[in-house]
């Protein structure tokens, strides 16, 4: 926060640290650049090499160290000590350098940081909560180091990206969240708490590996878990009433069923279930200039049927209401497919979620199927003539030469976006599909790919992932202290995002803003979702709407080493 005396001098921070301990702790430690008075008055002589340092020269250090290594996953290594080391200097790093470490503190690498975590564990950071210690998380939570926390992201391992059960190792995700709400999205480092729930695994890999970190026991289902989310979340809301709790890479049938739950009754939000629909629905208002052709007039193939898939659909659904397609016509443009093929009456038995984007019997009456018993996703293709195609499948490779360029018999420009994370899980590459297309493809991945070459030139992917969305909607919900998170504050998020897109202005530019400008980009969705949460009587303590962006704007952390003084 810019918080400055009268006399343009910044007051000091309190600390009852000193000497060691001082340098140990990663809030506070300034490692070489603490100054000569400093050294006096914290007794740190003796304990750090006599050469007087500054941000700039340790981030150019550091930077200079990172480049050295040959592979990311030593890179995300460096990068996890460094955070656990020395906070400011970290986020200073990645801030000036987003759209090279972006890649690294998060996806994809972090997704290898999840499957190694039991290998690269070294220090203590946010919350393990196991099923053993359930009656003891009320007094975990207690702590006074978690006084100041405003935001909570947790899962429970059990769907890691596209790479399944990770068990303990999943805590690799929401420390990598929370690096971007801090990097991307200006909130402070101390007010942030990943969290672990570890009610076991099915892994059985990890169960088998000796050096395992997490509770050693098979995943524990049915009522022993829904309690133990009960105990957790009662004891969330005891301890922080107004946090924001962000639920990340549950499994399908969990994620949708405990947003359910739980988003009348605290601020939360699902971020693969909402966050991931935000950022489609704003990558597809973008491709719309792109394409010419409206949203009320697509029809969309999503590959994968769970809580992605249906929170794209389900959000995809109200911009159609909104567009002027009348609801149930609305939701007769979808077709979800999973591994049993298309969702369609009478083919089994669906979940709550599905069940709106169940297709009809009478729909695929009369179809030519490949198979009699299933429709595949080149059925769908071939039949229902979508003019989009989403992949959250997991299924790497599943969007093969014979689906896209069948899209290309649909539609002059088919929207095809593989969102499947990491990279090694996306449904297709986006050189695969620009050479089956033709180049007549609109392309949104959800990890990172290297440029295409268009016309001769290098032209950036579009990585439509929910960074794009859940840290700005992270700064507006704390800025403005709201009580919940509303559909209406996503559908803000996500036109917020559209309304930046440099397509906007030239069709032949990217859908999305830059990665490097994701600082920017959080301060635009902030805004809207805070507009949103006042215009809807969500927020405690209302304010005036012209005083919003400047609430916003003063609430964004920024790196830098403040002065201390010694104080408790
Ligand atoms: O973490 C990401 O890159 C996006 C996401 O939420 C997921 O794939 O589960
Ligand atoms: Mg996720």
């Amino acid at each position: 926060m810019q918080t400055h005396t009268q006399d343009g001098r910044e007051p000091a921070v309190k600390t009852g640290l000193f000497g060691y301990q001082l340098l140990t702790d990663p809030r506070f430690n300034k490692g070489t650049a603490f100054s000569q008075a400093e050294r006096d008055q914290f007794e740190l002589n003796g304990l750090l090499p006599p050469a007087i340092g500054n941000l700039d020269e340790q981030v150019s250090r550091r930077l200079q160290v990172l480049r050295s290594f040959e592979t990311d996953i030593e890179r995300y290594a460096f990068l996890r000590d460094l955070q656990d080391t020395n906070e400011t200097l970290f986020f200073a790093l990645l801030i000036e350098n987003l759209e090279e470490l972006l890649p690294i503190v998060y996806t994809p690498t972090v997704g290898e940081g999840c499957e190694q975590f039991s290998r690269l564990y070294r220090k203590p950071r946010g919350l393990f909560l196991s099923y053993p210690q359930r009656s003891n998380i009320e007094r975990i939570l207690s702590h006074p180091s978690f006084d100041d926390v405003r935001v909570i992201v947790v899962t429970d391992g059990e769907r890691i990206l596209g790479l399944g059960d990770q068990g303990a190792g999943g805590m690799g995700i929401p420390i990598g969240k929370l690096a971007l709400y801090t990097g991307c999205g200006g909130i402070d480092p101390s007010a942030t708490l990943p969290i672990f729930l570890d009610v076991g695994t099915d892994n059985a890999a990890r169960l088998a590996d000796p050096l395992y970190i997490g509770w050693r026991h098979e995943r524990l289902r049915g009522q022993e878990y829904d309690d133990f989310i009960e105990t957790f979340v009662d004891a969330v809301r005891r301890r922080w009433p107004n946090v924001l709790l962000q639920w990340e890479d549950f499994a399908k049938n969990n994620a949708t069923r405990l947003l359910e739950r739980y988003r009348d009754r605290l601020c939360t939000f699902n971020d693969d279930v909402q966050g991931t629909a935000a950022v489609a629905t704003a990558t597809l208002l973008a491709a719309m200039n792109v394409t010419g052709r409206p949203l009320a007039e697509q029809r969309f193939a999503v590959l994968g049927a769970g809580s992605a898939g249906c929170g794209i659909s389900a959000q995809l659904t109200h911009a159609l209401v909104e567009a002027g397609v009348n609801a149930k016509e609305a939701r007769g443009r979808f077709f979800l497919i999973d591994r049993d093929g298309l969702q369609v009456e009478g083919a089994k038995e669906y979940a709550s979620f599905q069940r709106p984007f169940v297709q009809a019997a009478p729909v695929v009456q009369g179809w030519k199927l490949e198979q009699p018993d299933r429709i595949s996703l080149l059925d769908v293709v071939r039949n229902a003539k979508p003019t989009v195609l989403i992949g959250v499948s997991g299924q790497k490779g599943a969007f093969t030469q014979a689906v896209v360029k069948t899209m290309t018999t649909n539609c002059e420009r088919p929207i095809i976006f593989p969102l499947s994370n990491p990279t090694s899980r996306a449904e297709a590459t986006p050189e695969d599909i620009e050479h089956w297309t033709g180049g007549r493809a609109v392309i949104g991945t959800g990890s990172p790919f290297p440029p295409l070459t268009r016309d001769g030139k290098a032209f950036k992917v579009d990585q439509t992932n929910n960074s794009y969305v859940f840290p700005g909607i992270g700064l507006g919900v704390t800025a403005i202290d709201a009580t919940r998170v509303s559909d209406g504050m996503m559908m803000a998020a996500a036109r917020a995002l559209a309304a930046v897109s440099p397509a906007l202005g030239n069709s032949k530019d990217s859908l999305l803003p830059p990665i490097a400008s994701l600082r920017e980009v959080s301060v635009t969705v902030a805004l809207a979702v805070a507009l949103q949460a006042h215009s809807e009587g969500l927020v405690a303590h209302p304010v005036a709407t012209d005083e919003i962006e400047g609430l916003i704007r003063r609430a964004v952390w920024v790196p830098r080493y403040r002065p201390y003084t010694r104080g408790r």
